[in-house]
């Protein structure tokens, strides 16, 4: 065991993205505060990574990050986001240029993002054919009548029947499964290598959800692309990813392969998300285990492990006072920062394993 610190420099060679030490903070009548503190995640390529936590824990500011989204008056404050494309030598994203060039041949280009709601991602004036042949035109160099091929095509490839006819309606004449198809279409078309999607269902029926979760799912995979999943939902963490990162106010708490954190979980927040998911064979009436209290605000964060305030296994004089715990590295299942891991009994899988 060790600590992140002693990481190895190198990447491993599938790795896509590595991002180290990323700290963005926004000001606050306390002054600023960190929305995401001191996180390291990797990507690799052709694989889903799954960031979950609940609301408030930073997910959407990580994200928002990666493709330098952060307006003033917050701000990246530290770390690094290397990106090694197939293609062409490694750089650090938050080393580029604002309003740069490579900027923005990066978002929407190498890596593009499906937001949360499908209509604050479609201009509701144009028709969602003219919006993608805009985004292929902003980073191709084809021509219109190209773009429009190329957009019937994708559309076709995200499952909207009738994609000839579709390309020149408007957003309000789509349902919201199909205009998160659009935004998929949207995202895709110019072949990113990596796509993050943030909690890409959440605004959509449970019904569609499922469909959109599968074409996500299949597209990735037909296109070996590598994604950055973001969702509160360990269920379809289950369902989508390889590889799951959680995170409690903008830190990284435990991290590893979906088998390992699902099956094995170690850090009491992890294990409370897990007791909180409903399971398939929940008896009618049963109660789930909600995790006490809440997410605390951003000026909040309790000193020690910013998790104590809310869990079982928390000792006085040790899980409330000094810094946050570092992550604890392990040979065996997942990583993550407790610093009670010794002390907590193993997992005992309740009904909700069924889920996942
Ligand atoms: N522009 C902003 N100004 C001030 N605080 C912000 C801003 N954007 C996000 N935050 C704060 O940063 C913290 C993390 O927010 P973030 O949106 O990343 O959470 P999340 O985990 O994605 O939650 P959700 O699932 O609700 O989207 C929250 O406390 C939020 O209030």
């Amino acid at each position: 065991m060790s600590s992140h610190s002693a990481a190895i420099e190198t990447p491993a060679s599938d790795t896509i993205l590595r991002i180290r030490n990323l700290r963005t903070c926004f000001p606050s009548e306390e002054g600023e505060v960190p929305a995401v503190n001191d996180v390291s995640l990797t990507l690799k390529r052709g694989k889903v990574l799954a960031i979950v936590g609940e609301s408030g824990c930073g997910k959407s500011v990580t994200s928002n990050s990666i493709l330098r989204l952060i307006r003033p008056p917050g701000r990246i404050a530290g770390g690094e986001i290397m990106y090694y494309p197939s293609h062409g030598e490694p750089f650090d994203v938050l080393k580029l240029p604002e309003k740069s060039d490579e900027l923005y041949d990066l978002r929407g280009g190498a890596i593009s993002m499906i937001f949360q709601e499908p209509m604050t991602a479609l201009s509701p004036v144009h028709s969602v054919g003219n919006q993608i042949i805009e985004a292929i035109r902003l980073h191709q160099q084809v021509s219109k009548r190209e773009a429009r091929e190329m957009t019937i095509e994708m559309l076709r490839e995200v499952g909207i029947p009738g994609a000839e006819r579709r390309v020149d309606q408007y957003p309000h004449e789509l349902s919201g499964g199909m205009r998160q198809r659009v935004v998929i279409a949207m995202a895709l078309v110019c072949r990113p290598e990596i796509l993050i999607a943030d909690e890409p269902t959440t605004a959509l029926d449970v019904s569609i959800q499922a469909q959109i979760l599968k074409l996500i799912k299949q597209l990735q995979e037909a296109r070996n692309a590598s994604v950055i999943f973001i969702t509160h939902d360990l269920g379809v963490v289950a369902q989508v990813a390889d590889e799951v990162a959680v995170m409690y106010p903008g830190r990284v708490i435990e991290s590893g392969s979906v088998r390992d954190v699902l099956k094995r979980p170690k850090h009491p927040y992890t294990r409370g998300l897990l007791n909180s998911l409903p399971g398939v064979n929940q008896a009618p009436g049963e109660r789930l285990s909600a995790i006490r209290g809440s997410v605390p605000a951003l000026t909040a964060i309790p000193k020690g492990c910013p998790f104590h305030t809310r869990c079982e296994f928390a000792l006085g004089g040790l899980c409330d006072v000094g810094d946050a715990p570092e992550m604890v590295l392990s040979d065996t299942g997942s990583d993550a920062a407790c610093l009670r891991l010794d002390a907590i009994p193993a997992f005992a899988q309740p009904v909700k394993e069924r889920t996942v």
